[in-house]
């Protein structure tokens, strides 16, 4: 097995870094394809996601069936408790609550596999992203709860997990991940194209050819989701229709809009908190004006993006659950001018690509192949990653 050692003097060593290369585990002469289960929790809490892809972890990939499963009320308040305290989430122990994530995991894949029929032999490897609680790559520190060892005792499959770590511990950003899984699957495509996920976080993969550029964009969802819940009780805006009924704050939105963040270039990456602090000004609009306003700067943090990219795509494919948010789609179209469809009008799953990805990434370990590159996160050459465990 790879071997590695923390590089941080910090008393939970989140982030690591690979050490001595060994041999991968697959060899480039193996390239049959195998079946990987990726499973993952997004920045929204949301669910697990988990979903299955045939691949030779590199160019050809068979995305299979996918299925959400909720957290139990409990644990996803916990959850949403603990990032709202980012000094508790850098710094805590946290071994129960890593716990009950990982069982919730093991779970909902177990249920993934009894509702599809997949049995474990077919299975190779499962993917493990684990929950993000706390992202801050500039002091090379990332935090995604969840135990791969125990996943792989319990489900008798190894699985690769820490995918982030290898990347955040040589100075990367550590995020996005999905790129390269995008890339894969966007090869038949007409280029230059963007991919956006519309998540609680947004983040876009701009392909051309060999040229993959990828990095956060702002607030997805997160920060609607955050306000239609203190206001109304509902865990987000029902296709955008609170946000379609008010009025935009233009005012706030620049204000927002000057943030440093959106002027830095690329790649770059966030944690699902980055913005709250600032956009406190929302507080004194209605509830309408007040989804507006925040739809509005997901809006404008996404035109944004064309700043860090060296050719305007024709056409945006987006992903992510905010792809279902109408008002974010009419707004998008109305502002980029180009094409913006869900990513299923080119066959894609927009619920699982995430999930996907992972298992994807999960096959690129274990061969050695970079999960990330130095236009994806920054890093330094291309990094391969991950940690493997084996069932048994
Ligand atoms: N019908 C809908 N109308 C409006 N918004 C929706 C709808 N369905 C989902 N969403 C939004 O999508 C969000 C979830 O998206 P998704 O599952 O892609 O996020 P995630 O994967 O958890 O986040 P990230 O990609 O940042 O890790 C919800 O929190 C909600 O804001
Ligand atoms: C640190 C972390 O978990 N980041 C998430 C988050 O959610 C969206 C955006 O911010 C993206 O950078 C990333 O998610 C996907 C899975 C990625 O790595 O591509």
């Amino acid at each position: 097995m790879v071997q590695y050692h923390t590089t941080l003097d910090h008393p939970l060593g989140c982030a690591m870094v690979k050490t001595n290369q060994t041999k991968p585990e697959m060899q480039m002469s193996d390239r049959s394809t195998v079946k990987a289960i990726g499973v993952i929790s997004g920045t929204s809490m949301d669910g697990i996601d988990v979903s299955i892809v045939d691949t030779d972890g590199d160019t050809l990939v068979k995305p299979g069936l996918g299925r959400t499963f909720s957290y139990p009320d409990n644990l996803r308040r916990t959850l949403q408790a603990l990032i709202a305290e980012p000094a508790q989430a850098q710094s805590e122990p946290l071994e129960d609550l890593e716990r009950d994530v990982t069982e919730a995991h093991i779970a909902a894949i177990r249920r993934f596999m009894e509702e599809t029929g997949i049995g474990a032999a077919e299975v190779k490897l499962i993917g493990f992203h684990g929950q993000t609680v706390y992202h801050r790559p500039e002091i090379r520190f990332t935090r995604q709860l969840g135990l791969g060892d125990k996943v792989a005792e319990a489900l008798g499959i190894d699985t690769v997990y820490r995918f982030r770590h290898a990347d955040v511990a040589s100075g990367g950003e550590g995020a996005p991940f999905v790129p390269l899984y995008h890339r894969a699957l966007a090869s038949n495509l007409q280029q230059p194209i963007m991919i956006l996920n519309l998540g609680g976080v947004g983040n876009v993969t701009y392909i051309d050819g060999d040229v993959v550029i990828a990095f956060d964009t702002g607030p997805a969802s997160a920060l609607l989701d955050d306000f239609v819940l203190r206001r109304r009780g509902m865990s987000y805006d029902e296709n955008g229709q609170l946000a379609a009924s008010g009025r935009i704050d233009q005012k706030l939105v620049s204000v927002f809009m000057q943030n440093p963040f959106f002027d830095r270039p690329a790649p770059k990456s966030l944690d699902r908190q980055d913005f709250h602090a600032r956009a406190k000004g929302v507080e004194a609009l209605s509830d309408e004006d007040g989804a507006a306003t925040l739809a509005e700067f997901t809006v404008q943090s996404v035109v944004a993006a064309l700043r860090h990219v060296p050719r305007a795509p024709q056409r945006w494919l987006v992903t992510g659950g905010g792809r279902r948010n109408a008002h974010f789609m009419k707004r998008l179209r109305e502002e980029l001018g180009v094409a913006v469809d869900p990513v299923e009008s080119v066959g894609w799953d927009g619920d699982f690509l995430e999930a996907q990805a992972f298992g994807y990434l999960a096959v690129r370990s274990t061969l050695g192949l970079p999960l990330s590159l130095p236009t994806t996160t920054g890093v330094p050459h291309p990094m391969p990653g991950g940690e493997l465990h084996r069932a048994a």
